[in-house]
Protein backbone atom coordinates (compact mmCIF):
# COMPACT_ATOMS: atom_id res chain seq x y z
CA UNK A 1 0.00 0.00 0.00
CA UNK A 2 0.85 3.37 -0.53
CA UNK A 3 2.00 5.40 2.08
CA UNK A 4 1.17 8.15 3.40
CA UNK A 5 2.26 11.85 2.74
CA UNK A 6 2.59 14.18 5.47
CA UNK A 7 2.20 18.19 5.31
CA UNK A 8 5.66 19.32 3.88
CA UNK A 9 6.07 16.67 0.86
CA UNK A 10 1.92 17.47 -0.34
CA UNK A 11 3.42 21.25 -0.14
CA UNK A 12 6.60 20.06 -1.48
CA UNK A 13 4.99 18.39 -4.72
CA UNK A 14 1.28 19.90 -5.36
CA UNK A 15 1.45 20.33 -9.10
CA UNK A 16 1.18 24.49 -9.83
CA UNK A 17 -3.72 25.00 -9.70
CA UNK A 18 -3.81 22.14 -7.85
CA UNK A 19 -5.24 22.98 -3.79
CA UNK A 20 -5.42 20.71 -0.47
CA UNK A 21 -8.97 20.26 0.42
CA UNK A 22 -8.67 17.85 3.66
CA UNK A 23 -7.48 14.28 2.21
CA UNK A 24 -7.96 15.07 -0.87
CA UNK A 25 -6.14 17.40 -3.67
CA UNK A 26 -8.34 19.51 -5.85
CA UNK A 27 -8.17 21.15 -9.07
CA UNK A 28 -11.09 23.11 -11.38
CA UNK A 29 -9.83 22.89 -15.06
CA UNK A 30 -11.59 25.34 -17.20
CA UNK A 31 -13.38 24.62 -20.81
CA UNK A 32 -15.45 27.28 -23.48
CA UNK A 33 -18.23 25.01 -23.25
CA UNK A 34 -19.92 21.68 -22.00
CA UNK A 35 -18.52 19.16 -24.18
CA UNK A 36 -14.80 19.98 -24.22
CA UNK A 37 -15.17 19.44 -20.34
CA UNK A 38 -16.83 15.99 -20.98
CA UNK A 39 -14.42 15.01 -23.87
CA UNK A 40 -11.26 16.00 -21.03
CA UNK A 41 -13.46 13.90 -18.29
CA UNK A 42 -13.28 11.10 -20.62
CA UNK A 43 -9.70 11.20 -21.80
CA UNK A 44 -8.63 11.49 -17.97
CA UNK A 45 -10.86 8.59 -16.92
CA UNK A 46 -8.54 6.54 -19.16
CA UNK A 47 -5.54 7.67 -17.78
CA UNK A 48 -7.02 6.61 -14.29
CA UNK A 49 -7.99 3.35 -15.20
CA UNK A 50 -4.77 2.59 -16.70
CA UNK A 51 -3.20 4.07 -13.34
CA UNK A 52 -5.98 2.08 -11.74
CA UNK A 53 -6.48 4.97 -9.40
CA UNK A 54 -9.91 6.94 -9.88
CA UNK A 55 -10.47 10.56 -9.19
CA UNK A 56 -13.96 11.93 -8.00
CA UNK A 57 -14.93 14.16 -11.66
CA UNK A 58 -17.68 16.59 -11.43
CA UNK A 59 -18.89 17.89 -14.64
CA UNK A 60 -20.07 20.89 -15.30
CA UNK A 61 -20.71 23.64 -17.51
CA UNK A 62 -16.96 25.08 -18.41
CA UNK A 63 -15.64 23.26 -15.58
CA UNK A 64 -14.65 20.16 -14.51
CA UNK A 65 -13.35 19.64 -10.99
CA UNK A 66 -11.13 16.56 -10.09
CA UNK A 67 -10.57 15.13 -6.80
CA UNK A 68 -7.72 12.95 -5.79
CA UNK A 69 -7.56 10.66 -2.37
CA UNK A 70 -5.64 7.51 -1.99
CA UNK A 71 -8.82 5.54 -0.26
CA UNK A 72 -6.40 2.63 0.24
CA UNK A 73 -4.18 4.21 2.36
CA UNK A 74 -6.80 7.00 3.87
CA UNK A 75 -5.45 10.26 2.32
CA UNK A 76 -2.93 11.66 -0.28
CA UNK A 77 0.06 9.50 -1.60
CA UNK A 78 2.09 9.91 -4.23
CA UNK A 79 -0.40 8.27 -7.01
CA UNK A 80 -2.23 11.19 -6.23
CA UNK A 81 0.24 13.70 -6.83
CA UNK A 82 1.60 11.66 -10.05
CA UNK A 83 -2.01 11.35 -11.71
CA UNK A 84 -2.33 15.27 -11.33
CA UNK A 85 0.68 15.45 -13.30
CA UNK A 86 -0.35 13.23 -15.57
CA UNK A 87 -3.83 15.05 -15.76
CA UNK A 88 -1.89 18.26 -16.07
CA UNK A 89 -0.33 17.06 -19.19
CA UNK A 90 -3.39 16.22 -20.92
CA UNK A 91 -4.93 19.83 -20.31
CA UNK A 92 -2.43 21.84 -21.57
C1 LIG B 1 -10.42 -2.50 -5.38
C2 LIG B 1 -9.55 -1.55 -6.20
O1 LIG B 1 -8.32 -2.15 -6.55
C3 LIG B 1 -9.22 -0.35 -5.34
O2 LIG B 1 -10.41 0.28 -4.96
C4 LIG B 1 -8.34 0.68 -6.09
C5 LIG B 1 -9.03 1.24 -7.30
N1 LIG B 1 -8.94 2.67 -7.48
C6 LIG B 1 -8.55 3.50 -6.48
N2 LIG B 1 -8.62 4.83 -6.61
C7 LIG B 1 -8.28 5.65 -5.63
N3 LIG B 1 -8.38 6.99 -5.79
N4 LIG B 1 -7.85 5.18 -4.46
C8 LIG B 1 -7.72 3.87 -4.21
O3 LIG B 1 -7.28 3.49 -3.12
C9 LIG B 1 -8.08 2.95 -5.26
N5 LIG B 1 -7.99 1.64 -5.10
Amino acid sequence: MADLLDDSEIEAQLPDEWGQDGDEIVRTYEFDSYLPGVGFASGIGGIAEDAWHHPEITITWGEVEVRLTTHDAGGITQKDIDLAERFDDVYE
